[in-house]
């Protein structure tokens, strides 16, 4: 499935594995990231999605096998470590700080990226606040850099937090259920603006999600788990077409073929309405 990459993979996991006692949360899966492509890690609930997260960035250490992020391997490597590395992700809208300004918000993660201390934050409000400003435009949100960001909608807070997780630059990007909680619009504006920001900087994006619509409409590839083994990797046709998919994870009478078709139409109406690149 991997053959028609001529480069390298950015990440290269082999045989990872996650006990918790006696439970195999993660059970010996290998799989490639290359950049430029959203890889999504789907799975039915407990499959052993966050876990896998977690080995990559570092929160959770793995009793065995291999993350390599250009060659370079993770285990072992505090999260701190591997964030400096490349490995950026983005944090929930309760992380960022609410009563700061949007562009203050950014400004405090590179401030960090440039390990300054946060003692030093009255001197921040300088701080490369054009880079900041250049990161929320990239996100579509420089017009609103002054306002507060505990003012935002929903929709705009979620591209703030991209922005955010962009000062560390980056190479591979992990997005833990990034549309949740969002209506199916400001879903696919979400998902089509990082789709442009994996192309546009050659980064590559990890994501968990549990909306097959979004999956289905943006990810390059999909790996599923199920009790911590991955039993399909593919493009969402190859996914969907996949018996042991559709055994494991679709037991529920909701057929591939409608959220297909759901996602193919949403993404058209969006397309048509806001005149969005996917
Ligand atoms: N800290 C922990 N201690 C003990 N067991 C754990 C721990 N974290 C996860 N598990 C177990 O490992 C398995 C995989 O969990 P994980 O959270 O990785 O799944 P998931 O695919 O992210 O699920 P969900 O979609 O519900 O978030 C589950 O059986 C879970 O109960």
């Amino acid at each position: 499935m991997n053959s028609v990459h001529a480069n390298q993979p950015l990440l290269r996991v082999q045989d990872l594995g996650k006990s918790f006692g006696g439970v195999k949360a993660v059970d010996g899966i290998s799989f490639d990231l290359y950049a430029g492509e959203l890889l999504a890690l789907i799975g039915p609930n407990g499959a052993g999605k966050s876990t896998t997260f977690n080995m990559v960035n570092g929160q959770l250490k793995a009793n065995q096998g291999s993350i390599r992020l250009a060659g370079t391997e993770l285990i072992g490597l505090k999260p701190r470590e591997i964030w400096r590395l490349g490995v950026g992700r983005t944090f929930q809208i309760a992380e960022t700080f609410a009563s700061l300004t949007v562009v203050e918000n950014v400004q405090m993660a590179l401030l960090s990226h440039d390990d300054r201390l946060f003692s030093m934050w009255r001197r921040a409000a300088d701080h490369e606040r054009d880079k900041a400003l250049d990161l929320l435009d990239q996100v579509g949100m420089k017009a609103q850099a002054d306002r507060p960001c505990s003012e935002l909608a929903y929709g705009d807070v979620k591209r703030v937090e991209l922005a955010i997780a962009m000062a560390n630059d980056p190479k591979l990007l992990l997005m833990d259920e990034p549309t949740a909680g969002m209506a199916p619009r400001e879903r696919n504006e979400l998902m089509a603006l990082t789709k442009e920001l994996v192309l546009g900087r050659g980064m590559a994006v990890l994501f968990t999600e549990h909306s097959m619509d979004v999956v289905f409409a943006y990810a390059d590839r999909s790996i599923v788990l199920a009790r911590g083994r991955l039993i399909a990797e593919g493009k969402p046709a190859e996914i969907r077409d996949h018996p042991k998919v559709q055994e494991v994870y679709f037991g529920s009478g909701k057929t591939f073929e409608k959220i297909a078709q759901q996602s193919a139409d949403l993404k058209a109406q969006v397309n048509a309405a806001v005149g969005a690149t996917a």
